[in-house]
């Protein structure tokens, strides 16, 4: 990565309130390579984006969630659904080495990328589990402390799917293209789920806006 590229991460970051590490941030960087690498060879992002839109919407997009993992001591323990090239959870894993992240993804070269990258950055909280979420959610009873998905299905979709494997205590964190303020799960079609907590914010440089809800059954 550039020292401009590596410059953008840092501010970036600094705009969402996170101080990113040294050994963080140059993990990313080797992160973004490889991207762009395989991206010529298979599908993993849009094939025209550039390094600094790719830091912007897809590295700063999935660093958003970090102060909802960090601000209690309790273990951390996400499942990322639909994980495709690592977004949000494999870029968490890259900032977070004391917290543990599983990444459910069934297409199998974008399972092959991110394996690549957890042997190459040499992660050890992170695992890939090359299959569809519904096929482990009733195994996964209780397992996580947080589920989210980004891009993956409509939230009601979303939420059905994973209603197997949360209990009340869990926080799942519905990452949202979206302006408006969400009260009520209703408002997006869902029922059974209550939302706890929103946070909007804009991404740094294009100022798109975002919504994260974290949301428990029951
Ligand atoms: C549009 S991509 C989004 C990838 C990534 N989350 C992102 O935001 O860049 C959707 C991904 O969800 C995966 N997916 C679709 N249905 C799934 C399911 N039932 N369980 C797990 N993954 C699923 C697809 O294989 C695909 O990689």
């Amino acid at each position: 990565m550039s020292e401009s590229n590596r410059r953008l991460l840092l501010d970036g970051a600094a705009q969402l309130g996170i101080n990113l590490e040294p050994a963080a941030c140059e993990r990313l960087q080797v992160y973004l390579n490889e991207l762009m690498k395989w991206n010529q060879r298979i599908n993993l992002i849009a094939r025209n984006t550039g390094e600094q839109q790719a830091i912007e919407i897809h590295f700063l997009d999935s660093l958003a969630l970090l102060p909802l993992l960090t601000r209690t001591d309790d273990a951390v323990h996400l499942l990322d659904v639909g994980s495709g090239a690592g977004f949000p959870g494999l870029v968490l894993a890259c900032v977070l080495p004391e917290a543990h992240f599983t990444l459910v993804e069934p297409r199998q070269k974008r399972v092959s990328f991110l394996r690549h990258l957890i042997r190459l950055l040499e992660l050890r909280n992170a695992e890939v589990v090359a299959d569809r979420v519904e096929a482990h959610a009733a195994a996964w009873h209780g397992r996580f402390s947080h589920v989210t998905s980004r891009a993956v299905a409509e939230p009601g979709v979303f939420l059905q799917l994973i209603h197997p494997l949360v209990t009340p205590a869990t926080g799942v964190i519905l990452m949202l293209a979206r302006k408006e303020p969400l009260t009520r799960l209703s408002e997006a079609g869902v029922s059974g789920w209550q939302i706890v907590e929103t946070i909007r914010f804009t991404l740094p440089f294009s100022e798109a806006p975002r919504l994260l809800a974290v949301v428990h059954s029951g």
